[in-house]
């Protein structure tokens, strides 16, 4: 057995309370074997965590993680503006390769940021996967299906690939990767291939994952066309189980709450996107209080502009005090929770916490900062003060991603260097 030590480190428990202990792991497990502070085994490797949080590594619940190649390529517009005017067109123009490289810029920054975990949407999931294996992280992938301005036979095609990537992918990097079946949302997939093509996945296994009730101009058609709520829709279709999870939730009314709440459906909040689209401001304090499963994701970097889920969690305590109009709403215990095992029990991933046994997917928090200074409550840190910069080191699946801020599975210069080019030269064929 190899095993890897974390000493010298306060740990944040499942609880959400905060002990001084030492962490051991099975690296060949990807286990975490003990957490104490007289540690018994033989350590073949040491991280030290001295003046350090060890927390679990976060769980990005909502991401397209290569989208970081719009980063900063269309600010300031609302959703549906943003999406036909400027995205939508220059993803026409993705090559596989682009999205490989686009898939690894993006895991590099979740890795310096201490993500271990995520959800993702997008197109040539294959290529998003082999960045996954090579960079260790832990993975949901599925393909975004979009049928509305597809004829018939291009719909079906894409719903198609989208079973397949779901049957294809699961287990893959040594069981890294799940898949999930997804339809972009609920106005741009029609009813009749949600229809034909839900039960199928259901077959297969695995759950559905959608965009839900993300603005305003989401839910009127639905209620229009259908006389009833996006959710209610939703579950006269089938995708409002237990296993699957929805991505945003913003304007969900009371009825569908409680509907969440009954059915066992996560909703993955997305504070950033949700307030630089200006889509609005999630229930979340109304979810918690309903039973509804929460957890926090980042959506793709072109709306966010970065996928550091710490950013994410003080969006998410600020704008939920604001959407509550109470400032105790959305408290950091409750922030901290949603993005570990909240996210992970969202998106039906078996990590985000700190017990023996448990999977060894964590991060490691250099409190020596004068933003971190004093220490009088560090899950107040984690959820308001710490940043991106102050992770030290990451580890997933036993295995060390990053040591002292140097990320080791992936070469971070030649990642940054090819993402960009490609990234240039993608809107200049997108500007032809
Ligand atoms: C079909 S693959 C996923 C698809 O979703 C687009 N997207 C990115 N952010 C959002 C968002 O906040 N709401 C809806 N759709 C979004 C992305 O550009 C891909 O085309
Ligand atoms: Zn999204």
């Amino acid at each position: 057995m190899t095993t890897l030590a974390i000493t010298g480190g306060q740990v944040l428990l499942p609880d959400i309370t905060v002990a001084r202990a030492d962490v051991l792991i099975d690296q060949d497990d990807g286990e975490i074997l003990e957490i104490g502070d007289d540690l018994a085994g033989d350590v073949d490797e040491t991280l030290d965590a001295s003046d350090s949080l060890v927390t679990p590594g976060f769980v990005n619940g909502h991401c397209h993680v290569a989208m970081t190649l719009l980063r900063g390529y269309a600010d300031d517009k609302s959703l549906d503006a943003w999406l036909q005017e400027d995205i939508w067109p220059t993803e026409a123009e993705l090559t596989p390769e682009d999205v490989n490289l686009g898939a690894k810029l993006g895991l590099l920054e979740m890795i310096k940021s201490g993500t271990t975990a995520f959800a993702d949407m997008y197109f040539m999931v294959p290529q998003i996967a082999d960045a996954v294996e090579e960079a260790g992280l832990r993975a949901r992938l599925g393909h975004g299906i979009v049928t509305v301005a597809s004829d018939d036979e291009e719909a079906r095609a894409d719903a198609r690939e989208g079973l397949e990537v779901a049957r294809e992918l699961d287990g893959r990097a040594d069981g890294r990767i799940s898949t999930a079946f997804m339809p972009h949302s609920l106005t741009t997939v029609g009813a009749e291939y949600l229809d034909e093509f839900v039960p199928q996945a259901r077959e297969i296994g695995v759950p559905i994952h959608y965009h839900a009730n993300e603005t305003a101009n989401e839910v009127a058609p639905i209620v229009e066309e259908r006389g009833v709520r996006p959710m209610a829709y939703a579950a006269e279709r089938g995708m409002v189980e237990p296993e699957d999870f929805i991505a945003h939730g913003v304007h969900l009314d009371e009825s569908e709450i409680a509907l969440l709440a009954e059915a066992g459906t996560s909703v993955i909040h997305c504070p950033a996107s949700n307030m630089k689209l200006a889509s609005g401001m999630a229930p979340v304090q109304r979810m918690l209080d309903a039973g509804v499963t929460v957890g926090i994701g980042t959506d793709g970097a072109a709306s966010n502009n970065d996928l550091s889920m710490l950013d994410e969690a003080r969006d998410a305590a600020m704008i939920g005090k604001i959407a509550g109009e109470d400032a105790s709403a959305v408290p950091a215990e409750a922030v901290v929770e949603m993005m570990t095992q909240g996210s992970a029990d969202a998106i039906g991933l078996d990590t985000g916490y700190l017990e023996e046994g448990a999977p060894a997917d964590l991060a490691v928090i250099d409190l020596e900062q004068a933003h971190l200074t004093p220490r009088h409550d560090l899950v107040s840190h984690l959820a308001y003060a710490a940043a991106a910069a102050d992770v030290r080191h990451t580890v997933c699946d036993g295995q060390v991603l990053m040591r002292d801020r140097e990320v080791l599975s992936l070469d971070a210069d030649a990642v940054r260097t090819q993402a960009s080019e490609a990234a240039e030269a993608l809107v200049a064929r997108a500007e032809e």
